[in-house]
């Protein structure tokens, strides 16, 4: 091994467990790397070996600072990673995951775009880079779209991302699985010649031969390195003619071992191979390793001021995620560096080719709003018609020079009800017991008579005559809603016999009007409709659920997917990405929205008296708090169907409880103070005295409405972004 070279990546002592914190209560965690230590020299290829399980990946990512190790140092060209103002992760480092991590609707050439605009590179500089890497790579230059390419080809695509930008360090996970022997060793080819110009590589494989071209291997096993040396050394050491056999023979070792000492201790590979029944061996074994030991305590001892500075500001980190001072996280999560717009405006170009990418989905979003709000007019609110009533009219009076009974008949309104005439009683009433008719009327054979004595011959009047002017009605009353429209057009249907009544006699109609006079309301129209009171909670609810249903699984498909992971690695930061997020969901909402006020306030003619510019920016602000409250969902929730579920199931509380469709008032006193804490409860009481009373900002009831939905924003976003910070 050379000697004193400078690190690319120094790995000293390092233990990680999965799992651990609350968790560990319930799940013992997994420790996955125990004690490693870890070398690879600046401008040097090392093949990190290792069966599937041994901890590969979690050592990568350990080195990128995606896992928080609780022990041992870790530096990343010299500094640790996730240091103030080091850009690992960052510009200075290429990763290709594991996972493809790409978007399946981008083609190769717009993918290498936006990773190029995320690293700073200029659109020339990336055709360049693009023209050259597809050649390199094989990969087709026409426009197809990544969904659509063979596995192979995709992981190439991921290759080149993360050469692209030409970073001092890459590291390789898998990069050449599903590639054939040929292009792997084009590969490979493109790898010694990047080295030889002084870029640092850690490459991952399972195909232990093409390690050989390193020049330096791990062989990694149950999260300790059993050897690091260059191949070469290893085999003539081993007297092996194959890394395959190498590995073996160490993995022998390492079983024999660990039967005879069940507690391994922290010098690892030494004290197991001392024990060893091969006392040659392990003593060979010893100095081998001890060789990678002396080469990494010289640089320890070289970097001992830099370790110490290191310790203690992971040490700090700790603290800060454990404790408590959300303050001092907040300040962590603004001052590792300003968002850069070049960033965002990379973000934001990436979530609109997506938007496009799906247009049908698209448009069917920018109409769902108005959809909702178009079925809500026309199915909410209105007063039932076509009810079938039977009638069963015994009245059979002589004498007189009109039958009241049939002028009452005439006074029903043919819109609201359908007549069924039944000649008895008996059959009229079955029509209702067998859901034929809502009603069933009943007027006696002495009406007319019995009618014209009640308001004749008042001071003599019986009982029985009182009665046999009654019309008996029996209602239906199964259906609450229908059964109040009918008892009140029977009400109204009345009160008009009676004045056709008095006007056939030649009376003032107006003296059998009630005299309780309603005059024009101070606020509202004197005949609202139940859609009207409906309808500003309406709007407020299905800009927050539509908003919700935006971004509430977006951050979830990508931290799935890998593309999270990537973008934090190529120094995407947290605020870059909620601003992008919010951006451009802004742009869709501000479309939703107005269409969706359109079609209520000018296509329906839903009345308005206050400002049309209030009504929109307190909808607008109303989803602009569901988008938030997305991106905390999306910020927390690891599976789609969790996310899907929590911002369904919200919704339905939101809608009971919101005075929406029935007023706060009726609530008990204990959960309306529940129902006021919701974003949608004072805003939806805002929008209606905008509506209705025509009211400004200068009304309490108003700008409380704005006050209290800023704050839900504010603490939706502050906590989504905690929330990634903590799972970045
Ligand atoms: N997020 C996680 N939570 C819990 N355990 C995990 C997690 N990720 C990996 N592990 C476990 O950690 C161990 C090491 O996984 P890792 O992915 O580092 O292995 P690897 O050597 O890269 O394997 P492969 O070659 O198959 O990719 C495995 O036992 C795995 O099950």
């Amino acid at each position: 091994m050379e000697e004193n070279r400078e690190l690319a990546i120094e790995v000293r002592y390092v233990s990680f467990q999965y799992g651990g914190g609350l968790s560990s209560c319930f799940m013992p965690g997994t420790r996955v790397l125990n004690r490693i230590n870890m070398s690879l020299p600046r401008g040097k290829i090392y093949g990190l070996l290792g069966a599937s399980g041994c901890g590969k990946t979690t050592l990568l990512r350990c080195c990128l600072g995606r896992l928080n190790t609780k022990s041992g140092s870790i530096k990343v060209l010299g500094k640790p990673p996730l240091s103030p103002g080091h850009q690992v992760p960052g510009r200075m480092v290429g990763y290709m995951p594991q996972e493809l991590a790409l978007y399946g609707n981008f083609t190769p050439t717009e993918t290498l775009r936006y990773f190029g605009m995320l690293c700073g590179i200029s659109q020339s500089e990336v055709t360049t880079r693009a023209r050259f890497l597809l050649t390199l790579l094989k990969l087709p230059l026409e426009q197809k779209l990544i969904k659509k390419l063979s596995g192979g080809q995709q992981r190439r695509v991921s290759f080149c991302v993360a050469l692209l930008h030409e970073p001092p360090l890459l590291i390789l996970d898998e990069p050449t699985v599903g590639v054939d022997p040929l292009l792997r060793s084009e590969i490979w080819k493109y790898l010694v010649q990047l080295s030889e110009k002084g870029t640092s590589i850690v490459i991952t494989t399972h195909y232990i031969e093409e390690a050989r071209q390193a020049h330096i291997v791990g062989l990694m096993r149950s999260g300790r390195l059993l050897a690091e040396r260059e191949p070469q050394y290893l085999c003539d050491f081993y007297h092996c003619t194959t890394l395959e056999e190498v590995f073996l023979k160490l993995c022998h070792h390492q079983e024999q071992s660990a039967e005879q000492s069940a507690d391994v201790d922290d010098n690892t590979a030494i004290n197991v191979y001392a024990n060893g029944e091969d006392t040659d061996e392990a003593t060979k074994h010893v100095a081998l390793l001890n060789g990678c030991t002396n080469n990494s305590n010289n640089n320890l001892n070289e970097h001992t001021p830099l370790l110490n500075s290191e310790i203690h500001w992971k040490s700090t980190r700790s603290q800060t995620y454990a404790g408590v001072g959300l303050g001092l996280l907040l300040w962590r999560m603004f001052t590792p560096g300003l968002p850069s717009p070049w960033n965002i405006l990379a973000l934001f170009v990436k979530n609109f080719l997506k938007f496009m990418r799906n247009f049908g989905l698209l448009i069917f979003q920018f109409l769902l709003p108005s959809i909702q709000i178009i079925l809500f007019c026309f199915a909410i609110g209105k007063a039932p018609y076509g009810l079938p009533i039977s009638i069963c009219n015994e009245d059979n009076t002589s004498g007189f020079p009109i039958s009241l009974s049939q002028l009452f008949i005439d006074q029903l309104d043919n819109e609201t009800f359908v007549q069924i005439h039944k000649t008895n009683f008996s059959d009229a009433y079955h029509e209702v017991e067998i859901g034929k008719a809502w009603a069933v009327v009943h007027m006696r054979s002495n009406f007319t008579r019995d009618t014209i004595s009640r308001y004749l011959e008042a001071e003599n009047i019986t009982n029985a005559t009182l009665e046999g002017g009654y019309i008996n009605i029996g209602l239906d009353m199964s259906n609450f809603q229908i059964a109040a429209t009918i008892q009140a057009t029977l009400i109204k249907t009345y009160q008009l016999f009676l004045e056709k009544m008095v006007e056939i006699a030649g009376g003032n109609p107006l003296i059998v009007e009630s005299p309780i006079n309603f005059t024009d309301p101070v606020y509202g129209d004197r005949d609202p409709t139940f859609t009207e009171f409906v309808a500003p909670g309406m709007l407020i609810t299905i800009s927050f659920g539509i908003s919700v249903g935006l971004t509430a699984i977006s951050l979830i498909v990508e931290r799935k997917e890998g593309l999270l992971d990537r973008g934090w690695v190529v120094g995407v930061g947290v605020i870059e990405m909620v601003t992008a997020q919010l951006l451009l969901n802004s742009v869709v909402l501000l479309i939703q929205i107005t269409l969706m006020i359109s079609f209520a306030l000018f296509v329906f003619q839903i009345p308005y008296h206050g400002s049309l510019f209030l009504i929109w920016l307190l909808i607008f602000l109303e989803g602009f708090s569901g988008m938030s409250f997305g991106l905390l969902i999306s910020a927390f929730v690891s599976e789609e169907v969790s996310g899907l579920q929590i911002a369904t199931g919200i919704l339905y509380p939101i809608i009971l409880l919101s005075g929406i469709i029935w007023p706060l008032e009726a609530v008990p006193f204990w959960l309306r103070s529940i129902s006021y804490s919701f974003p949608t409860t004072l805003t939806a009481n805002a929008l209606r005295s905008i509506i209705t009373r025509g009211w400004g900002l200068e009304h309490q009831q108003v700008w409380e409405g704005f006050a209290v939905i800023l704050g839900w924003i504010t603490f939706f976003i502050i906590f989504a972004m905690i929330g990634l910070k903590l799972r970045k």
